[in-house]
């Protein structure tokens, strides 16, 4: 559904034009969860940004339903390693913030409620919509971001690092939460972490970002859900990527 063709990210420093990513392709097929995995600065949260047209890319083209992506869409919702909830709303008014986009003007507010409802429901928030965001931990805070991107009913979901600041425990009902979520609104996701089992874990596929001329490797998992990443099969797959991941980038893996 959504396709990224030959895509080069660069940036001006210094007078130079300096390119991060270059002939990158993607082909996000309806209900996938992608990876993205990669070293600290080889692009990952620059062509999440560019694959929700957030951002321009220096080369190439995204395309949704054959239509080309040249800014923000109605069918693709961002989260963010921060929640960024307005602190003068409480959560369900956060979550109807999110369906303040052209698409939803012309939706009645009997119809906003009811998405805020299901959107609270599916993140298991129930009862907590007229709580303010100082009265949120961080992980129902995340919730509350997660279901705000939800409630417009995007068909995809951009995710860069969302889990990266909770703890292990939140962190892991979070990725079930996630997964049942995007299942529950039949949206399809692309995720940037650093998290190798996080990786493991969420995806369908797996891609490791590479800036040099070996190329993008991928890994298609097909095992249902919940996963139990400390497998023969799932450490024997965490060990091709590491071993990969040291292949190309050395010690900076
Ligand atoms: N707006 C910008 N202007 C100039 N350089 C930028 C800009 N945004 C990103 N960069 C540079 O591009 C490179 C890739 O950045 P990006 O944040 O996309 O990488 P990343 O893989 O997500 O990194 P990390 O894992 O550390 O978040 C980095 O060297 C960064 O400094």
């Amino acid at each position: 559904m959504l396709h990224a063709e030959h895509i080069r990210i660069s940036y001006q420093r210094d007078g130079t034009e300096r390119t991060i990513l270059d002939d990158f392709s993607l082909s996000l097929h309806e209900q996938e969860f992608v990876v993205i995995i990669g070293p600290s600065g080889v692009g990952k949260s620059s062509l999440l940004r560019i694959l929700s047209g957030l951002q321009a890319p220096q080369a190439g083209q995204i395309l949704l339903k054959n239509q080309p992506v040249t800014q923000p869409h109605p069918d693709i919702s961002f989260v963010f390693q921060d929640p960024n909830l307005l602190p003068w709303l409480n959560a369900s008014q956060n979550i109807a913030y999110g369906m303040n986009f052209k698409r939803h003007k012309n939706r009645s507010r009997p119809e906003i409620d009811a998405a805020v409802s299901e959107a609270i429901e599916t993140v298991k928030l129930r009862g907590f919509g007229s709580h303010y965001p100082a009265d949120l931990s961080g992980g129902m805070a995340q919730r509350v971001a997660l279901a705000r991107s939800l409630a417009r009913r995007p068909r995809i979901l951009m995710l860069d690092e969302p889990l990266s600041a909770l703890d292990e425990i939140t962190r892991t009902q979070m990725q079930q939460l996630l997964l049942d979520t995007i299942a529950h609104y039949r949206a399809s996701a692309v995720m940037v972490t650093h998290d190798i089992d996080e990786a493991l874990t969420l995806a369908d596929r797996i891609i490791l970002l590479d800036n040099n001329a070996t190329g993008h490797r991928q890994w298609q998992l097909n095992q249902a859900h919940p996963r139990d990443v400390a497998s023969t099969e799932f450490l024997q797959l965490r060990a091709d990527i590491i071993h990969t991941l040291r292949n190309a980038f050395g010690a900076l893996a």
